[in-house]
């Protein structure tokens, strides 16, 4: 038996929702390549593709769009669940909690007997979950900072009303379109460690708001997406670029990481930063003749991780250019980590779902290093 650290290259399941070319940099959902899916869908159109395995009619478009938007208001209760959480609370950890107390106001007893059977609570949970996300993460950016949460709107796409919710403005169709394309970008992405967390708590038939609770958790560490905010804090204390090559020079000396950089599957520049970085381009052309010193800084840490680190096949991640794009947008750092979850529930929920249909719990063995046959000594013997 050999142990495989990080179980690195070891199949854990199989799947139709999504698909990797690491030494290419491809990324496809359901077959259809994500530069594709970025220019033309949008995020509803997207997630019912990943749900589904097809792009939909537009009637059945329209019946899911409206569904979400039915479901975008939260319980007063829970509310007050959020309102007694301290104002430091990082956004993360306040969607890990909110997200599974869900499970006490959307309770799973039938679903709970066992496999797919009921597949009307699990449309339902999931079109909930799925609208509920952006509401919780645009409320407590409000109410962490003393106010009141602004209600959200039935009239207005995903991404729109996710920006009428964060400033009370009518949503900048430009950004609101950006908005769209960033949350395509992060909705799938196979089984990486959030997803393989949603598919083995999915495993033992927890509640699906319990789930979800755990894909955040998973997803907020700075080895995952939480390196999306450890990116923009990275940039913002290298300050310019000429100070990018000491910066990254002293951080591998110290055998520390460079954040948003570095892939277990892409040997190659991940497709979703290419993307990113062109989007952060066009947006800063768009709006000055110079580049934002966090864009150029960016693009001298790549340069130089380049000649550093590409030939141990390390090259920027998607969380390398989102911060950019979110810091030029307004967003304070602490949103980065919670918009990726916000997008990643399509995918979590497609890959809860379709472990269902064939369901076995996961409970994979190890190998034993511990001591051999111990005999118990009493304390005061010891
Ligand atoms: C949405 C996402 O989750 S994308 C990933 C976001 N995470 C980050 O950006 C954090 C920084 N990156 C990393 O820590 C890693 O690259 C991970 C966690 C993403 C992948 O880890 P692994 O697949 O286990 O890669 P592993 O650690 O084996 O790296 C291989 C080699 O590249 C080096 N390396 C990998 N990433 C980096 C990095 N960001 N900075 C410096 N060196 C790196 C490792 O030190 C190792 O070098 P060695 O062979 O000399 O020991
Ligand atoms: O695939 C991974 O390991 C991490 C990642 O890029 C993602 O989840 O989007």
């Amino acid at each position: 038996m050999q142990y495989i650290p990080g179980l690195a290259g070891v199949p854990a399941t199989e799947s139709q929702i999504s698909f990797i070319d690491g030494q290419k940099g491809v990324l496809t959902y359901r077959g259809y390549d994500i530069q594709e899916l970025a220019e033309y869908s949008s995020f509803e159109e997207t997630t019912l593709l990943l749900l589904f395995g097809e792009l939909p009619t537009a009637e059945k478009l329209e019946h899911f769009d409206k569904q979400l938007r039915e479901n975008r208001r939260v319980k007063y209760n829970i509310r007050e669940i959020m309102k007694n959480l301290p104002s430091t609370t990082h956004p993360m950890h306040m969607l890990q909690v909110v997200v599974a107390s869900l499970a006490s106001f959307y309770p799973s007893t039938e679903y709970m007997k066992g496999g797919t059977e009921n597949q009307e609570y699990i449309n339902d949970v999931t079109v909930k979950i799925i609208a509920h996300m952006g509401t919780l993460v645009a409320s407590w950016e409000h109410m962490r900072n003393g106010y009141d949460p602004i209600e959200p709107r039935k009239d207005l796409t995903y991404a729109e009303n996710f920006l009428y919710m964060l400033n009370g403005q009518e949503p900048d169709k430009d950004w609101a379109r950006l908005l769209d394309a960033i949350l395509i970008l992060h909705a799938e992405h196979t089984i990486n460690a959030s997803t393989f967390t949603t598919m083995v708590t999915g495993s033992t038939l927890a509640n699906p708001c319990s789930v979800i609770s755990s894909a955040i958790a998973s997803l907020s560490g700075p080895l995952h997406g939480g390196a999306n905010q450890k990116v923009i804090e990275m940039l913002d204390e290298i300050g310019s670029p000429e100070n990018a090559r000491p910066y990254i020079e002293q951080r591998l000396a110290d055998k520390k990481v460079v954040w948003g950089m570095g892939h277990r599957e892409y040997k190659t520049k991940d497709p979703r930063a290419s993307i990113l970085q062109k989007l952060s381009n066009e947006l800063l052309a768009g709006k000055s003749d110079k580049l934002s010193e966090s864009f150029a800084t960016a693009l001298e840490v790549e340069k130089v991780c380049e000649e550093l680190l590409g030939h141990k096949g390390v090259y920027p991640n998607v969380d390398f250019y989102s911060g950019i794009l979110y810091k030029e947008m307004g967003f304070d750092p602490g949103l980065f980590t919670p918009i990726f979850a916000v997008a990643r529930s399509a995918g979590w929920m497609a890959h809860w779902r379709e472990q269902l249909q064939n369901n076995r719990i996961f409970r994979p063995t190890q190998i034993y290093t511990g001591k051999g046959t111990a005999c118990y000594l009493p304390l005061e013997e010891r």
